[in-house]
């Protein structure tokens, strides 16, 4: 088997806390490996100059969200032409194996690029906590914490001034994991996601029947994307406001709401995604090592493990099963599984 020389590292689709750990965690195993990153994603193969690694002080880099290298979305991968011409540029460099940090379409592409000559490794990135074959994505776990802060503090005016209606839009793009761990960890009332059904008079009747019995508040965490009428557009916001409206119409109460948005993806990383990142980093550069391609780094049963990139990109993550269960048991979601 040909020595690995030089591996090459991007970020690419939504920035995640703990993009500088996954570096950290290369370059520790760096041996006889020279690792060079490249700004702006794709984009960045193609219009910018590599960096080495060894140049860096990454042990203080490690602890900030102020990452290294810069992600992007980027037209060229969508091509086969744009794909060629990063394999080209990759080559012409010296590049063995590219290492793509990023989410779902990120990874999609890292799987044509092998297909088609470049031999790719990907590391699951994204708050979203989408991608299938881990259990848990770099960057999610600092994004509930957000979430949870927010809850605490909310939960905390909503007591001093009773008998009123709260409800907390958050990320997640097309799935609810963000916003289902963060509503349970943060004691919501009520948690409205893409993976199940809702309507406007059950949540409403359910908002009633908490003020009732409770006596002083509810919070309601709601997803991003949970568009009846339309398809949902990454980065679209607002859709809490219409749900809030018909609620308003239901019960005649006024419903204060918070959109999080962009404050849960920025960030010093917590020590729970330091950790993911440094391990997967470390794992990468080990799998490299052992000639593997192909293949994205997951995290399964407290360890790392290789899952084809064609298996990755194929299959949909399922919700947590265990916290799904406790919020249907707590009737904080009314509604059923959208198939
Ligand atoms: N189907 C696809 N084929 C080829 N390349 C793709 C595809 N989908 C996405 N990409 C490439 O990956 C980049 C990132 O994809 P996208 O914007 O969907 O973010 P992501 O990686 O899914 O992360 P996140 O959802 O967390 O923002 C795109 O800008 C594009 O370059
Ligand atoms: O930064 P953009 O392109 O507006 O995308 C926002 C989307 O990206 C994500 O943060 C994922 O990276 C989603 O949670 C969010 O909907």
């Amino acid at each position: 088997m040909k020595p690995i020389k030089r591996i090459a590292v991007i970020v690419s689709g939504g920035d995640a806390p703990g993009i500088n750990s996954v570096l950290f965690g290369m370059i520790s195993k760096n041996n006889d490996i020279e690792i060079y990153g490249f700004n702006g994603g794709y984009d960045g193969i193609l219009n910018s100059e590599p960096i080495y690694f060894k140049d860096i002080n990454l042990r203080q880099a490690n602890v900030s969200g102020n990452s290294i290298l810069q992600t992007s979305r980027s037209a060229a991968p969508r091509t086969k032409e744009g794909r060629a011409k990063i394999i080209k540029r990759l080559k012409s460099l010296g590049i063995d194996t590219l290492i793509v940090c990023g989410g779902d379409g990120s990874l999609k592409a890292a799987e044509l690029l092998t297909e088609e000559g470049m031999p790719c490794l990907g590391i699951p990135l994204t708050i979203d906590n989408d991608i299938y074959g881990t259990e848990f994505t770099i960057g999610y776990n600092t994004a509930v914490k957000r979430v949870v802060d927010v809850l605490y503090n909310l939960h905390q005016t909503a007591h001093n001034m009773p008998g009123r209606i709260f409800m907390v839009e958050v990320f997640g793009g097309k799935s609810g994991h963000i916003a289902l761990a963060g509503a349970l960890a943060g004691g919501a009332d009520i948690v409205i996601i893409p993976e199940m059904t809702r309507r406007p008079e059950d949540i409403a009747s359910r908002i009633k029947e908490i003020l009732k019995s409770k006596n002083d508040y509810v919070i309601i965490v709601c997803s991003e994307s949970v568009y009846d009428t339309r398809d949902y557009i990454p980065g679209d916001q607002g859709i809490s406001m219409e749900i809030g409206k018909k609620i308003e119409e239901l019960i005649g109460m006024r419903v204060r709401h918070s959109v999080l948005g962009y404050f849960q993806r920025g960030g010093d990383p917590d020590p729970a995604d330091s950790l993911l990142a440094l391990q997967m980093g470390s794992f990468a550069i080990e799998s490299i090592k052992n000639g593997k391609s192909g293949y994205m780094v997951g995290w399964n049963h407290h360890r790392c493990v290789l899952v084809p990139l064609s298996k990755v990109v194929s299959n949909r993550k399922e919700l947590d099963n265990n916290l799904l269960k406790i919020a249907l048991e707590k009737e904080m979601i009314i509604g059923n599984e959208i198939m």
